[in-house]
């Protein structure tokens, strides 16, 4: 029996997953590694940490199986969108990669507005926010001038990884597609947008589709991950295009929710000219000729997890939320904005900051935990908002991520979102995307669809509940007053940050 890995390379951590040809799982791993936050609204990460937690997670997961490592066929990657790493001639990183969640780049995000134009909207089909990578460029360039004239070329995180793999450079395009230097449509990097930056054209990887073949484990790599020099690497995908894959979502119709660190609402889309007007992302699928639109809560499962470390930095997840069952829908009118690091969809806004509103004094730590969960869900109902409003229908929703673990939690998504709900049965992310990828890539299957069909299981759904559902609108309408509400007093607030 042969057995394909697919790596995730996260924000907090990279999961390592491994599959069997009927799609069940034969092992899982994951290493967790650290965040940079030298100031306020920074967020780095080392590229070695990358490469030596991979190396680790696939050292334990072929370690756990009991597997030989010639039965492990191919490998394949999902990863954190955006961010810049930067290599040298000798390709080796010039300094720390800048992750999607840096908001350090609003003046280089007016800069490629005025520079670009409709071009912006017209050819990278997004706009300029802080998060996207040729931001990320122009920072460097204008802050640290050294830095950048020693930079030959850039990669995106899971490319830096793979390349470490096999000495190839790649990108996909469902990664391309959030940098903002690539023409989404025709599906190469834009000239225009290039030459109006002054980037030469070899500064960009070769493009390759999310299931090609690129290259093979090379020996020394092999040594450090246990998996057998020659093993197959496929190219892979953006975590948010692999999330979809993983999910099923490979046809119109159907709209994934996943909370992750970030959070995101995404739709299927096969007309690559469906037009948004940049409300939400429009990207390349790692499905071959597809897209999808997609909505962005910078802090998902982040404010959660910063509620954790802050309040009960001793209690899981699990022990943390025992509660919240018991608290009726809007917490005992206590109302959580999820802005801890600003916002994208619908408020493209680097300086907003969360709220709490409405404290009284019979409140609980579990209304605040609550509230903090229907806060995120209100932030992920925007999007869903921008969606309806654009006429798409939202009626089935596949919940993945660290926040389809907590029942009560996929019940509020279908209250708040009023729509079915299901998450699925052995919950992997975009880590069973990754691998889905390279089954396909191996040849297992004739298209991702048929591969979808034996390896994506849906579990029981959750529907919406006529009562919860009234009280969240009500709820809803509060919820998106606040940040015009509060925009001013965080715009003040902002020169007292760290
Ligand atoms: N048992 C749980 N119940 C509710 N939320 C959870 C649970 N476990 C994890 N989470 C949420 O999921 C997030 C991590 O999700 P994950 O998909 O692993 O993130 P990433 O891929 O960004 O590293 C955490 O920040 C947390 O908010
Ligand atoms: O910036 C985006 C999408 O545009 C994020 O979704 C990143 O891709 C990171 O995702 P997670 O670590 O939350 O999975």
């Amino acid at each position: 029996m042969s057995y394909v890995i697919g790596i995730d390379l996260g924000t907090s951590a990279v999961k390592a997953l491994l599959i069997d040809r009927e799609g069940r799982v034969r092992g899982e791993a994951s290493q967790s590694y650290p965040l940079i936050h030298e100031h306020s609204g920074w967020s780095e990460q080392q590229p070695e940490d990358w490469v030596e937690s991979t190396a680790a997670a696939l050292q334990e997961v072929l370690r756990s199986s009991g597997l030989s490592r010639e039965q492990v066929e191919g490998i394949s990657f999902s990863g954190q969108m955006h961010g810049l790493v930067l290599l040298d001639a000798d390709k080796k990183p010039v300094r720390n990669a800048i992750l999607w969640n840096d908001t350090r780049t609003t003046a280089e995000c007016r800069e490629i507005e005025r520079e670009l134009g409709d071009t912006l909207l017209g050819v990278a089909r997004n706009p300029a926010l802080e998060g996207f990578t040729l931001p990320k460029i122009l920072w460097v360039r204008k802050h640290e001038p050294e830095v950048f004239g020693l930079s030959a070329s850039f990669l995106l995180p899971k490319d830096y990884v793979r390349f470490r793999l096999t000495g190839e450079l790649y990108m996909d395009y469902s990664d391309a597609a959030g940098t903002l230097l690539f023409d989404v449509a025709n599906r190469r990097w834009s000239e225009e947008i290039l030459r109006a930056f002054d980037l030469p054209a070899g500064f960009c990887p070769p493009l390759v589709e999310s299931h090609a073949l690129v290259g093979v484990l090379l020996p020394g790599m092999a040594e450090r991950t246990g998996l057998a020099a020659g093993t197959k690497v496929f190219a892979g995908g953006a975590d948010n295009a692999c999330g979809a894959i993983g999910a099923g979502i490979l046809s119109e119709g159907l709209t994934l929710c996943s909370i992750g660190t970030s959070g995101v609402i995404l739709t299927y889309e096969n007309d690559k000219e469906s037009d948004y007007a940049g409300k939400v992302h429009f990207f390349n699928h790692g499905q071959v000729d597809a897209y999808y639109a997609m909505g962005v809560t910078l802090a998902a499962g982040y404010s959660l997890s910063w509620f954790q470390n802050t309040f009960a930095p001793e209690e899981s997840f699990g022990e943390l939320l025992k509660g919240v069952g018991e608290v009726k829908p809007g917490a005992g009118g206590l109302l959580f904005t999820p802005y801890l690091v600003g916002e994208r969809t619908p408020h493209a806004d680097s300086q907003i900051r969360g709220s709490f509103i409405g404290v009284d004094g019979s409140h609980t730590r579990d209304h605040f935990a609550r509230a903090v969960m229907e806060g995120i869900t209100f932030s992920l109902a925007e999007s869903v908002a921008v969606f309806r409003s654009a006429g798409k229908k939202v009626d089935r929703v596949v919940s993945i991520g660290g926040g389809a673990q907590n029942p009560v939690w996929l019940q509020m998504q279908a209250d708040i979102f009023n729509a079915e709900v299901a998450a699925l049965e052995n919950e992997q992310g975009p880590g069973l995307g990754a691998a889905m990828l390279a089954a396909y890539g191996c040849g297992w299957f004739d298209s991702l669809a048929a591969c979808a069909d034996k390896f994506v299981k849906r579990a029981s759904a959750y529907q919406p509940q006529p009562e919860a559902v009234k009280a969240y609108e009500g709820l809803f309408d509060i919820y998106r007053q606040v940040y015009a509400q509060t925009r001013g007093m965080n715009e003040a607030l902002a020169a007292f940050r760290g």
